[in-house]
């Protein structure tokens, strides 16, 4: 190993992974499910632990897996270090126990979906240099491509939004630490966006350009679609 790669970086980031994968069907807790023989955490893992701003991971995990998910990660990377935590009942508990596991030298934290298995080390650099940068919260976003409509319950449409304004949220979504604390302490709803939980407290949130790779793998079609883009069709 060089004295380049030996360094630790400054990042930490919380991966929420303990959920069950209801969309997805059938087949044990998402993050464990294979994507082309391996676990989506694990392919979610190593590529947050190959961005060199990286010094810490924090994986919420199934609370029943927490010893296996362990031993999954553990030779992942010898220059990061990799926590596992049980994770709660929602996303925000599992985001909330991560981070409260998290070392605190990491002024810099981000949050990062295991279901977004395939987010490249490139998008985390570009959202913890725009936390570096002074923002606060920062999201990575995609265009909307389809029209978008608010809808009434009956079904009935009551406007067409502007779609030029509108984004699609991805993860992962990067915070100077003291400002996904206060979110989470103020946060009385089950929330399933922190950025959404920092906005509520009145944190400014940034965006930076996402990836279309960071899709969050939901339905049986989304698998499928990663698997693609892992064979190197896009
Ligand atoms: N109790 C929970 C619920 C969700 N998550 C995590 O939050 C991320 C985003 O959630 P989503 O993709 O919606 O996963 P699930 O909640 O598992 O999906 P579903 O709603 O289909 O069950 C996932 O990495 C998931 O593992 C978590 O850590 N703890
Ligand atoms: C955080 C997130 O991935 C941003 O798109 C999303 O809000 C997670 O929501 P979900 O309800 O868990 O799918």
């Amino acid at each position: 190993m060089t004295a380049q790669h030996s360094v630790r970086g400054d990042v930490a980031v919380l991966v929420p992974a303990a959920g069950q994968g209801v969309r997805l069907g059938p087949g044990g807790p998402k993050a464990l499910r294979s994507l082309r023989g391996e676990p989506l955490l694990v392919h979610a893992v190593r590529r947050m632990t190959a961005a060199p701003s990286v010094g810490c991971v924090v994986v919420a995990a199934p609370p029943e897996s927490v010893p296996a998910v362990r031993d999954l990660l553990s030779h992942l990377s010898e220059r990061v270090e990799v926590l596992v935590v049980p994770g709660g009942a929602s996303r925000q508990r599992s985001v909330a126990a991560a981070l409260a596991a998290t070392p605190d030298r990491y002024d810099t934290v981000l949050v990062h979906d295991a279901a977004r298995a395939l987010a490249p080390p490139e998008l985390v650099e570009r959202v913890a240099g725009a936390v570096r940068q002074g923002h606060a919260a920062v999201i990575p976003v995609l265009p909307v491509v389809d029209t978008i409509k608010h809808v009434q319950p009956s079904g009935e449409v009551m406007a067409t939004l502007d779609r030029s304004a509108l984004r699609a949220v991805q993860t992962p979504q990067g915070f100077r630490r003291s400002a996904l604390v206060e979110a989470h302490a103020a946060a009385v709803d089950d929330h399933t966006d922190d950025a959404g939980m920092a906005e509520k407290i009145g944190v400014p949130v940034w965006t930076v350009p996402g990836e279309e790779s960071a899709l969050k793998i939901t339905r049986p079609l989304d698998l499928a679609i990663a698997e693609l883009l892992l064979d190197g069709v896009s």
